[in-house]
């Protein structure tokens, strides 16, 4: 039976290209391409279309960041496949990014600035703001969307009959320091990007304490320094273009410095390649670029503890239940108001 990949935020960066080099592998794959935005869906499956020409592309209407885009694209997913083998939960964002011009050349000057460039620790904060289901719109698109679309997608994906993967699109940002059980959402720093990395590192992990027994394993990727529409959002591209020789010299320090969306896919498109079961669940695999342009994976163990990830997916799980009763009292409410008038 062919396989059925789901790849959220398809539509450009990362994920598109990973759909471009899941197709080369195997252009027998049902492809479902899950995008906010129709018009820039159709325009990466005409792309995919035109270098895969036989190739079976879905579009499906996904905004991760509206908890009802969510549940109205887990019922269409439900009507259209009978399973879901690979679900690569990728679509993510960093709004108003700040980068802090004086840590950088305090850093650059330290011991620390190969980390720095590798991890932007200190370097960068964000300006969030609360979306329409009055979350933090950070959390919810990078992370809680995509847990309700796990959720929602569970008869799908836990079969005993067959193993099923998710794949996490995470970062070298993400940081146990940003992140407070308290304040999931990250309401009151300044950091809501690194903490919601964290908390997906968390969650990786909890799924997999939790799902392996029923078929679902999960895993954590960083696709290192990638020019993407992310990265053109913290500094513009021509700024970009002027520092390429720079990169390309960092790169001969750091491996992270991927640079094209087809490289930094290396690790997603390798865990594609891998068994679940000779997976290490509390390894982040790196996608690595050597200074002579060779790709490759590395895994590296994640801070995370044994009991943290169990506490954030219990916390998910209430904030599952009151979105979805909020949710179901508006739906009740808009009802009422039509039979009124
Ligand atoms: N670039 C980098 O250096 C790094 C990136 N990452 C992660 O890689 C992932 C991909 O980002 P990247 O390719 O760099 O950047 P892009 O901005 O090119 O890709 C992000 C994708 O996510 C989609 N998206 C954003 N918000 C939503 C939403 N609410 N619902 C559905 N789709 C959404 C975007 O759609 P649209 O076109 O409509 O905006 C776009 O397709 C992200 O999770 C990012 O955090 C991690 C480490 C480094
Ligand atoms: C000379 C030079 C390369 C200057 C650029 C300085 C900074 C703008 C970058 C240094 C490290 C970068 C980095 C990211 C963004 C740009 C930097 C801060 C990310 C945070 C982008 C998104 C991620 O998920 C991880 C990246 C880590 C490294």
């Amino acid at each position: 039976m062919e396989r059925v990949v789901i790849v959220t935020g398809a539509n450009s960066g990362i994920g598109l290209a990973l759909c471009e080099r899941l197709l080369t592998e195997d252009v027998q794959l049902r492809l479902c391409l899950a995008c906010r935005n129709m018009q820039r869906a159709e325009a990466a499956r005409a792309a995919l279309l035109t270098s895969h020409a036989d190739a079976h592309v879905d579009l499906l209407h996904l905004d991760v960041g509206s908890m009802k885009s969510v549940l109205d694209a887990a019922q269409e997913v439900k009507t259209r496949y009978r399973k879901v083998d690979f679900l690569y939960l990728n679509a993510g964002i960093m709004p108003n990014p700040q980068v802090n011009i004086g840590a950088f050349f305090k850093g650059l000057l330290s011991r620390n600035a190969i980390r720095m460039f590798s991890t932007a620790e200190g370097l960068l904060t964000q300006q969030d703001r609360l979306n329409a289901d009055g979350l933090q719109e950070v959390f919810a698109t990078n992370l809680f969307g995509h847990f309700l679309l796990i959720r929602e997608l569970e008869p799908l994906l836990c079969q005993s009959s067959h193993t099923s993967r998710v794949v996490w699109t995470s970062s070298s940002n993400a940081s146990h320091s940003a992140f407070s059980m308290e304040d999931i959402q990250h309401r009151n720093g300044t950091e809501p990007y690194s903490s919601s990395k964290y908390a997906s590192d968390m969650l990786s992990v909890a799924l997999n304490r939790q799902k392996n027994s029923q078929g679902l394993f999960s895993s954590v990727i960083c696709p290192g320094l990638v020019m993407t529409n992310l990265t053109y959002g913290i500094v513009p591209s021509f700024f970009w273009t002027l520092i390429m020789p720079i990169m390309y010299l960092i790169r001969v320090f750091t491996n992270t410095f991927t640079i094209s969306p087809y490289n930094g896919a290396e690790a997603l498109f390798w865990l594609f390649l891998q068994k679940p079961e000779s997976l290490d669940p509390r390894a982040k695999y790196h996608s690595l670029t050597s200074a002579l342009g060779r790709n490759y994976v590395q895994p590296q163990q994640m801070d995370v503890d044994n009991e943290t990830p169990e506490v954030l997916f219990a916390k998910l799980l209430e904030l599952e239940n009151f979105v979805k009763k909020k949710l179901k009292s508006e739906h009740l409410d808009g009802d009422a108001h039509q039979r009124k008038n």
